[in-house]
C-alpha cells in the first residue's frame, strides 16, 4: 500500500502508544530539575568582567534566542550585537541623560542602582540591542489579527530565551531600558519600523547574585504563586492588586502618607528621617503610628555553647540573672517598659539554668552546643524556636499591641550574631566581629577566631535554616520566627541591636517579604551592627552609641515614632492654616 510522502520531523510517536503512556514525552526528571534551576537562578546582572565571551558561546546564546516562539512564526527579533567601546559610551551616556532628567523621581537607593546598571553598559564587553521589525502592516499575520502587540510579545519571549540561555553559559545579562528608543535609534542607524526594545549587557559577570538585585535592597519581593493564580474566572479578592499586594508594602497609603506631609506646614521633607518612617509605617500598616503607641515588647532569653572558648567577658549565669532582673522591671528594659506603659514578654527559649520566675518558660534546650565541635542546634531544635518566637509574637499581636519591639539577652550572642552573618552573607569575620559587652583587644582576636573556624567547620553556601542550625543560638532563631509572624501580620517589628538585625536578616531569607516589615530603631556600637543593617537596607533613627541589647534601644526610640505620628496626624496643613505655600 502506498503511504503519504512523511514529512521531515515528522512525530514518529504512534497513538497506542501515547495511550498507554501519556506522560512518554517528558525528560528525565535531572533534565528537568536542570531547567527549573536556570529559571530560578536568573539573575539582571550589573557588574561584568572585561574578559570576551567566545563566539561559540555566544553562537548558543543568540541560537536560543532565535529559537524563540512567535505568532504566527513571524520571527520579529532583530539582534544587534554592539561591541564597539566608543558606541557602548554613547549608549551609556544616553542612558545617563535619560537617568538624569529623571533623577528626582527616585531616592538615592533606587538612584544608586541604576547608576550601576547605567555603568553595565561600558563594562560588558557586548552589548545586544534587542530590536521588533513590526514589518508592513499590510501583511496579515497568522494569529495577530486583533492583537497587534504580539510581536512584541515574540520579541520579548526570544529576549528570555537569551537570558535562560546565557545564565546555563554562566555569562550574566543585564537589562536596560534607561533610553529613549528615538536616541538608540538614531544612533544605531535602526530604520523607523523598528522598535528597539532592550539593551542587553552580556558578559562574564562580576557578581554572582544569590536573591534578585532588587529584593535584596528590599525594594520588592516575589509574589507568593497563590497571589497571582486564579481558579477558572477572575477574581478580585484573589487576584493580587499591582500596588496593594496582599503581602507586599501598601504603597498607595505610602503615598497617601507623603501628600499628607508635603501639605503640613513646613517645607517637603524637612522632618527628614521622620517621614520616611512615617512612610514606611503606613506601607506596613495602611496608617501613621498612633500618638499613644502601645508596644509589644518580646525579649528572647538564651545561653551560647560556645562561651567555653573566652568568647565573652561574662559567665553564662548572668544570662539567666538578667532575664530575672528583666521581667522584675529592674534592668534597662524593664524600666523603659514600664515608663513608656508597654506590654513586656520576657521569655526563656535556650537558658542554660532553670528559668527564673516572670519569665516564661519555652527552654528549647539548656543553651546551644558548641559550634566548633557539631551544629549548635539541631534541626528539630531550629523548628521549636521559630515555632516558640511565632507563638510569642501572636500572643502580643493578639493583646493588640501597635508594634512589636524585639530585643534579646545571651551571653556570647554578638559571636553568634557575628558568625551567622558571615553564614548568610559571606562577609569577614573581621568586620563582622565586635567587642560585645567588653572584651579587650586579646578577646576580640579570640572571638574573630572562634567565628573563622566555626566557618571553616561547617562549611560555605549552607542554606538559611542550615546556617540556623550550624552557628545560630535560640534567642535569634526565636526571633526569626517573632519577626516572620509579626510580618505576616502586618505589625511593625521595631528591631533593636545586632543579634535582632542578624536575626530579622534570617527571616527576610526565609521569606523577602518580611524585608518591608522592619525598622531599625538605632545603630548599637558593636561593630556587625552596621553591616547587618545595610544588607537589610534599613536606616536606623538614633545612633546613641548603646551596645546593651534587651530591646533598650527599640524602647528609646518608641517615644520618637509616637512623637512622628502625632505630628503626622496632628499638624495643620498650609491651607487649614492659611500659611502661605513655596513661591
Ligand atoms: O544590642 C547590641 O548591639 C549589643 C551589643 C553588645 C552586647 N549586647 C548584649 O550583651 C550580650 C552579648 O555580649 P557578649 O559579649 O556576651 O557576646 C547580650 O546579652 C546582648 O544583649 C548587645
Ligand atoms: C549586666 C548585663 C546586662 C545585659 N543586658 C543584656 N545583656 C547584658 C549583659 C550583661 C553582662
Amino acid at each position: 500500500m502506498l503511504r503519504p510522502p512523511t514529512p521531515s520531523g515528522f512525530d514518529a510517536s504512534r497513538a497506542a502508544e501515547r495511550a498507554a503512556d501519556p506522560t512518554g514525552w517528558r525528560y528525565p526528571d535531572a533534565v528537568r530539575d536542570a531547567v527549573h534551576q536556570v529559571i530560578a537562578e536568573r539573575r539582571d546582572i550589573r557588574r561584568f568582567r572585561p574578559d570576551p565571551v567566545p563566539a561559540n558561546v555566544l553562537q548558543r546564546i543568540l541560537e536560543a534566542a532565535h529559537r524563540a516562539p512567535s505568532v504566527g512564526l513571524m520571527q520579529p527579533w532583530r539582534l544587534i550585537l554592539v561591541r564597539d567601546v566608543a558606541t557602548r559610551m554613547e549608549v551609556r551616556r544616553l542612558t545617563q541623560r535619560e537617568r538624569l532628567r529623571q533623577a528626582d523621581r527616585f531616592d538615592a537607593q533606587a538612584g544608586q542602582f541604576l547608576d550601576q546598571k547605567i555603568e553595565g553598559v561600558v563594562e560588558a564587553p557586548l552589548g545586544v540591542v534587542v530590536c521588533c521589525d513590526h514589518g508592513d502592516p499590510g501583511v496579515e499575520i497568522l494569529g495577530r489579527g486583533t492583537i497587534p502587540e504580539t510581536d512584541v510579545y515574540s520579541t520579548a519571549c526570544a529576549i528570555e530565551n537569551l537570558w535562560l540561555a546565557a545564565r546555563a553559559e554562566g555569562v550574566g545579562v543585564g537589562w536596560v531600558s534607561f533610553y529613549r528608543p528615538a536616541d538608540l535609534r538614531e544612533l544605531l542607524g535602526i530604520p523607523a519600523r523598528v522598535e528597539p526594545l532592550a539593551y542587553l549587557c552580556l558578559g562574564w559577570p562580576d557578581e554572582r547574585p544569590v536573591r534578585p538585585g532588587l529584593e535584596s535592597a528590599g525594594w520588592g519581593a516575589r509574589l507568593p504563586l497563590a497571589d497571582v493564580v486564579m481558579e477558572e474566572r477572575w477574581r478580585d479578592d484573589d487576584a493580587a492588586p499591582l500596588l496593594d499586594a496582599a503581602r507586599g508594602p501598601n504603597r498607595i497609603a505610602a503615598i497617601a502618607a507623603r501628600d499628607r506631609s508635603d501639605q503640613l506646614i513646613k517645607p517637603a521633607g524637612s522632618l527628614g528621617a521622620l517621614e520616611a518612617l512615617i512612610e514606611r509605617w503606613a506601607a506596613i500598616t495602611g496608617a501613621a503610628p498612633p500618638p499613644a503607641l502601645r508596644a509589644g515588647v518580646l525579649v528572647c532569653a538564651a545561653d551560647h555553647g560556645h562561651i567555653i572558648h573566652g568568647t565573652s567577658l561574662f559567665d553564662r549565669d548572668v544570662s539567666t540573672q538578667v532575664a530575672a532582673a528583666t521581667a522584675r522591671s529592674e534592668s534597662a528594659a524593664g524600666v523603659l517598659a514600664r515608663q513608656g506603659g508597654h506590654t513586656l514578654l520576657v521569655a526563656d527559649v535556650g537558658l542554660a539554668r532553670p528559668t527564673p520566675p516572670g519569665v516564661r518558660d519555652l527552654k528549647v534546650a539548656a543553651g546551644t552546643a558548641d559550634f566548633l565541635a557539631g551544629p549548635a542546634l539541631s534541626p528539630g531544635q531550629v523548628d521549636a524556636a521559630l515555632q516558640a518566637g511565632a507563638d510569642l509574637a501572636a500572643e502580643l499581636a493578639d493583646d493588640g499591641v501597635g508594634c512589636l519591639a524585639v530585643g534579646e539577652i545571651g551571653i556570647g550572642n554578638t559571636t553568634t550574631a557575628a558568625a551567622l552573618l558571615c553564614a548568610l552573607t559571606g562577609a569577614d569575620p573581621a568586620a563582622a566581629v565586635g567587642r560585645g559587652t567588653g572584651v579587650d583587644a586579646a578577646g576580640l582576636q579570640r572571638k574573630r577566631a572562634v567565628v573563622r573556624d566555626a566557618l571553616e567547620r561547617h562549611g560555605a553556601g549552607l542554606h538559611v535554616r542550615e546556617a540556623l542550625a550550624a552557628v545560630g543560638g535560640l534567642e535569634l532563631v526565636a526571633l526569626t520566627g517573632a519577626v516572620l509572624e509579626a510580618t505576616h501580620r502586618r505589625l511593625p517589628v521595631l528591631l533593636d541591636g545586632y543579634a535582632t538585625a542578624v536575626a530579622a536578616l534570617a527571616a527576610t531569607r526565609l521569606d523577602p517579604a518580611v524585608a518591608e516589615g522592619v525598622l531599625a530603631s538605632h545603630r548599637s556600637a558593636e561593630q556587625g551592627h552596621r553591616l547587618a543593617l545595610d544588607e537589610l537596607g534599613l536606616e536606623p533613627l538614633l545612633d546613641l552609641r548603646l551596645r546593651l541589647g534587651e530591646a533598650s534601644g527599640a524602647l528609646l526610640a518608641l517615644p520618637l515614632i509616637a512623637a512622628a505620628g502625632a505630628l503626622h496626624r496632628e499638624m495643620a496643613t498650609f491651607a487649614e492654616a492659611g500659611v502661605s505655600g513655596p513661591r
